[in-house]
């Protein structure tokens, strides 16, 4: 009697354990993820689809801070906490009153800093200063030293878009990337990584931000045959 007690009660624990274990596929305390999760699906568990997902789950993409946010934040870069090879590293504090520690590199001097500034705007589609018809005119690499650093900066911006692009089949090999970065094949401007559905994107409103080459260039850069199909 004693053991058919123990037996129902064991089977009780796993049946419980096991049903709590299907409704709940998140850990948890690992609230930051519930919250952004579309409880559109099947009993609340799973998001209405992975596009609504992803769309959610970029709402907690890291956050991007303005030099000026950072100096204010690190009190005019005063405390200065460490020094790595390429910069220096300087204490700081969040509104939120977070300690943070921000590096600065030795090679930030205020023209490569505008530079960097330009094209990380530009990646996240944020240059709308420079639109021009749908197309960015070439201001992106003005501050860039020289011919030979413009291209370079150009093929690397060029060749990061292609590696982020949603469907992995159309991000390239390593071998192509090499390619690509040494200048031995033609640089297509790729489709948008995730096919326009998501603000902040290089293609604001479907619209490819399309860089204005100097024909003199050693790199030639062509919209995407794929992309020109879509039109
Ligand atoms: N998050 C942090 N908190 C506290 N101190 C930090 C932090 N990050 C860096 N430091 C300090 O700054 C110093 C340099 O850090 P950094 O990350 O720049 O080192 P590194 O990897 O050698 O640099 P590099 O990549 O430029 O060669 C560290 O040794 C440390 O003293």
């Amino acid at each position: 009697m004693g053991a058919a007690v123990l037996l129902l009660c064991v089977s009780f624990i796993f049946y419980k354990r096991r049903d709590n274990k299907k409704r709940t596929p998140f850990r948890r305390h690992d609230k930051q993820v519930l919250k952004r999760y579309d409880l559109g699906g099947d009993n609340g568990t799973s998001p209405a689809s992975i596009e609504t997902f992803l769309h959610n789950y970029t709402l907690g993409r890291p956050t991007r801070f303005s030099y000026k946010q950072l100096k204010k934040y690190t009190n005019n870069f005063s405390y200065k906490i460490g020094q790595g090879g390429f910069g220096s590293v300087f204490k700081g504090q969040l509104p939120s009153s977070f300690t943070i520690a921000v590096k600065v590199l030795d090679v930030a001097t205020e023209k490569r800093w505008v530079f960097n500034h330009h094209v990380m705007n530009a990646s996240s589609g944020e240059d709308s200063g420079n639109m021009d018809n749908g197309r960015v005119v070439d201001s992106k690499w003005h501050t860039c030293e020289g011919k030979e650093e413009k291209d370079m900066a150009m093929r690397m911006e060029l060749v990061g878009l292609w590696c982020i692009q949603f469907e992995p089949s159309k991000r390239p090999s390593m071998r192509k990337v090499v390619d690509m970065l040494e200048g031995n094949v033609v640089i297509e401007i790729p489709s948008a990584p995730f096919d326009g559905r998501f603000p902040g994107s290089v293609w604001r409103n479907n619209v490819p931000i399309v860089q204005q080459l100097e024909t003199t260039s050693s790199i030639e850069i062509t919209q995407s045959s794929e992309y020109l199909q879509g039109r």
